[in-house]
């Protein structure tokens, strides 16, 4: 059976064009090539992850039941993980690190709301300091 076959990552990369494209999704390895003219999102973002793991592309566009029925059509085969591959890009990690980067510029902006108070103080501060300077002359 064609689902069972196993190709590398390196193996997936040589399928980058228009005439011979594979994309990995979610570890599982796709052929789209009979898909690239039909694809309604154009082929041009197909070409775009050709060879190499399309998982957060494609889930990013929030594709329907049937898009994903289609891509179950496609699949020729699941990656085998070699020593030192990237790790799988799942949609899991990407909304971790999402949330990650949202707590973070949360923290950004108190932390520059706290500089704009501190601030402020101080620019108060000195001009008091130099009324009360003025005042004394
Ligand atoms: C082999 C993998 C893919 C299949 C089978 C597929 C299939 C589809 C289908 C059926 C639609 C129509 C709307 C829907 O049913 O959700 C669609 C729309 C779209 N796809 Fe894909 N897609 C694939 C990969 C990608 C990738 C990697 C991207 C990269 C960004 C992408 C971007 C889009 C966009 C932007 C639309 C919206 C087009 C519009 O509404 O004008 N697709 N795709």
């Amino acid at each position: 059976m064609s689902e069972s076959k196993e190709f590398t990552l390196q193996e997936v990369s040589g399928h980058n064009t228009k005439k011979d494209l594979y994309m990995v999704i979610h570890d599982k390895v796709y052929d789209c090539t009979s898909f690239v003219d039909e694809h309604p999102g154009g082929e041009e973002v197909l070409l775009d992850v050709g060879g190499q793991d399309g998982s957060e592309a494609f889930e990013d566009v929030g594709h329907s039941d049937e898009a994903r029925e289609i891509l179950d059509g496609l699949l020729v085969g699941s990656v085998k993980r070699m020593p030192g591959d990237p790790e799988p890009k799942s949609h899991a990690t990407t909304t971790a690190s999402s949330s990650n980067s949202n707590s973070n510029s949360a923290g950004f902006g108190v932390g520059l709301y706290a500089i704009i108070l501190i601030g402020g103080a101080i620019a108060y501060g000195a001009y008091n300091y130099l009324e009360a300077q003025k005042s004394a002359q």
